[in-house]
C-alpha cells in the first residue's frame, strides 16, 4: 500500500437514516476539506446529488441503480478520475462514498479492497454505518441489507434519538451493541457529530469482523467471476434488492398546492406507511421562492426544509422520488393527480 494513498469511507445506513444530513454537515468543517465524494442513489433519477450542499468538480454522481457491476464500474471509473486529478496536484485528501440506503455494502468493500488499480491510489479507511432510531429496530427485522450495513461497519451511528423515547433507544442500541460488538456506536442528531468520526476511524480491518462479516468480500468477489463466466454482469442481480421495491420518480411543470400534496403525503403515511420505505421531494410550491424539500420515511413525515435557493443550472419543475415496497406506481400517482386537483379547485392556504 502506498504511503500516499488516499483514505476512502464508505458511508452507509438504510434508506433516510440520516447519511446525507451528516455529509452536509461533515463537508462544512474545514479538517474536511479537500474531500471528494462520490453519491450513489437507487432509482433512475434521485436527488441527492441537489441536496448535498457542496456541488463542485470532486463531488461525483454514480449512475442510479442497484450495486451491480454497472455501479462498480462506476466507482472504478469515478476513482481512477480522482486519481488521476491527485496525481496533477489536486489536493485530494480523502473521499467519501454515500451509498443508497438499499445497498448491500459488500460489493463496495471488495471493490475497494481487491482491485489492484485502485489499491495504488486508495485504501479503504472505514465502513461508518447510520441507523435511524425511529425505524432501526423494524428494518433491521425485515431488511437483510441494513444488517449487514451495521455488521460491517467500524463505527455505528445513532441517528434521529430526539424522535424517540429513551428506552426505545437503549434496546436499539443494545441490539446494534450485539450486532457489532467491535464498532464503537455514536449519536447524531441532525448530523450534529464532529470530524473525528472519520478522521481517527481507520484503517479499515476486516480481521476484526465477525468471521461470516470478514467473509463477505470474498463471497463477493466469487459471486462477481460467476456472474462474469456467465455473462450476467449487464444484469441487475435482483438479490442485491428486494424486486417487490420499485423506485421512479414523479416530476410537475407548474408550480404544486402545499395543501393538496400534505393531505395527500399524511394520508399516505398513515394508510401505506409500511410500502412507503423513502419519499424526498425537491418542491416548486405555489406561493413559495425558495426550494422546498420533503422527506418521508416509512411512517414518518420530517418537518420540510427551505433551501436557500434552487440548486445551480437547474430547472424549477418539483421533482418527487418514491422507494416503494409493494405499491403500485398508478395507485401513487392516481392518488397525488386528484389531491392537487382538488387543492387546485380551493383556495391554496401556505
Ligand atoms: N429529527 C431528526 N431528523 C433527522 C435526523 N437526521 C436526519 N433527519 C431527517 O431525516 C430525513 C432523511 O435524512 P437524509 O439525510 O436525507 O437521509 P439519507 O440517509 O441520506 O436518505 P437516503 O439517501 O434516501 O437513504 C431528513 O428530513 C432529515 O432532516 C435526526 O437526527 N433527527
Amino acid at each position: 500500500m502506498p504511503a500516499a494513498s488516499i483514505p476512502v469511507t464508505v458511508l452507509t445506513g438504510f434508506l433516510g437514516a440520516g447519511k446525507t444530513t451528516l455529509l452536509n454537515q461533515l463537508l462544512r468543517c474545514p479538517e474536511l476539506r479537500d474531500t471528494a465524494v462520490l453519491i450513489n442513489e437507487f432509482g433512475e433519477e434521485g436527488l441527492d446529488h441537489l441536496l448535498v450542499e457542496r456541488l463542485d468538480e470532486d463531488t461525483v454522481l454514480l449512475n442510479a441503480g442497484c450495486l451491480c457491476c454497472t455501479v462498480r464500474g462506476d466507482i472504478l471509473r469515478a476513482l481512477d478520475g480522482l486519481a488521476a486529478r491527485a496525481a496533477a496536484g489536486r489536493p485530494i485528501r480523502r473521499v467519501v462514498i454515500e451509498t443508497t440506503g438499499l445497498a448491500d455494502p459488500a460489493p463496495i468493500l471488495q471493490t475497494l479492497m481487491a482491485e489492484p488499480r485502485l489499491l495504488r491510489s486508495f485504501r479503504l479507511d472505514c465502513v461508518l454505518t447510520m441507523v435511524d432510531a425511529v425505524n432501526g429496530d423494524a428494518t433491521l427485522d425485515a431488511q437483510p441489507e441494513a444488517v449487514k450495513q451495521a455488521a460491517v461497519a467500524d463505527r455505528l451511528v445513532l441517528t434521529k434519538a430526539d424522535l424517540v423515547a429513551a428506552p426505545a433507544v437503549a434496546a436499539l442500541e443494545a441490539r446494534l451493541r450485539a450486532l457489532n460488538p467491535g464498532a464503537p456506536l455514536h449519536r447524531a442528531v441532525l448530523g450534529g457529530i464532529g470530524p473525528d468520526i472519520l478522521l481517527s476511524a481507520g484503517p479499515y480491518d476486516p480481521a476484526a469482523k465477525a468471521p461470516e462479516v470478514a467473509a463477505w468480500p470474498d463471497a463477493e468477489a466469487w459471486a462477481t467471476a460467476q456472474a462474469h463466466h456467465l455473462g450476467h454482469h449487464h444484469h441487475h442481480d435482483i438479490n442485491r434488492h428486494d424486486a417487490r421495491i420499485q423506485s421512479f420518480c414523479l416530476s410537475f411543470d407548474e408550480p404544486l398546492p402545499l395543501e393538496g400534496l400534505a393531505s395527500w403525503l399524511e394520508m399516505l403515511v398513515a394508510t401505506r406507511g409500511d410500502a412507503l420505505l423513502r419519499v424526498k421531494g425537491l418542491l416548486n410550491l405555489a406561493g413559495e421562492d425558495q426550494p422546498v424539500v420533503l422527506h418521508a420515511v416509512q411512517h414518518v413525515f420530517h418537518l420540510p426544509a427551505r433551501l436557500a435557493a434552487w440548486p445551480a443550472g437547474h430547472d424549477r419543475r418539483s421533482r418527487l422520488v418514491f422507494i416503494l415496497r409493494d405499491l403500485p406506481r398508478q395507485v401513487v400517482e392516481d392518488g397525488l393527480a386528484a389531491f392537487i386537483a382538488a387543492a387546485r379547485g380551493a383556495p391554496v392556504a401556505i
